[in-house]
């Protein structure tokens, strides 16, 4: 998993057309979203990636989460961290599980909606800790 995370006052999104065969339906992710005080966490689910991976990035995560008390972690697919990816019905699985994982430990998690191409608005704190970057490899 090659994950950017920005800490942001302000973020939202809104799924605009489908990006591949079989977008995840908008009745599972919500087609559109709009947060304040958000870790938003883009991420980029690589070749080899599996629920292992998933479980770590979520224990990683949620060690940010503690420092900066988003009032969301919002988990968004995004295939541009990475030349290896996994291919989509890989990563549709190992997204989910990255989300699920990131509830157990008690965030409120939001996940936008796989397969799409969104329109966003971010709006970085731009405290020092406001844009991070992680590696999670088997
Ligand atoms: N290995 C992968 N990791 C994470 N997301 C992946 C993926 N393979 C496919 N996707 C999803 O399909 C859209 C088109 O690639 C991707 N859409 C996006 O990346 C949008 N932000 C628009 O670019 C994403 O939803």
């Amino acid at each position: 998993l090659r994950l950017l995370l920005i800490h942001a006052k302000r973020f939202s999104y809104k799924a605009r057309e489908p990006a591949v065969k079989e977008p995840e339906s908008l009745s599972e992710a919500s087609a559109t979203g709009d947060f304040e005080n958000a870790l938003v966490v883009f991420s980029t689910v690589e070749q080899g990636d599996d629920e292992s991976v998933a479980e770590r990035a979520a224990s990683e995560i949620y060690e940010t989460a503690s420092n900066l008390k988003p009032s969301t972690v919002v988990v968004y697919p995004y295939a541009h961290l990475s030349s290896e990816l996994a291919p989509p019905t890989v990563a549709m699985d190992v997204l989910r599980k990255f989300a699920d994982k990131l509830r157990e430990r008690g965030l409120r998690v939001e996940r936008a909606p796989f397969g799409w191409y969104k329109e966003f608005v971010l709006e970085c704190y731009g405290h020092p800790l406001s844009e991070l970057s992680k590696t999670i490899r088997k």
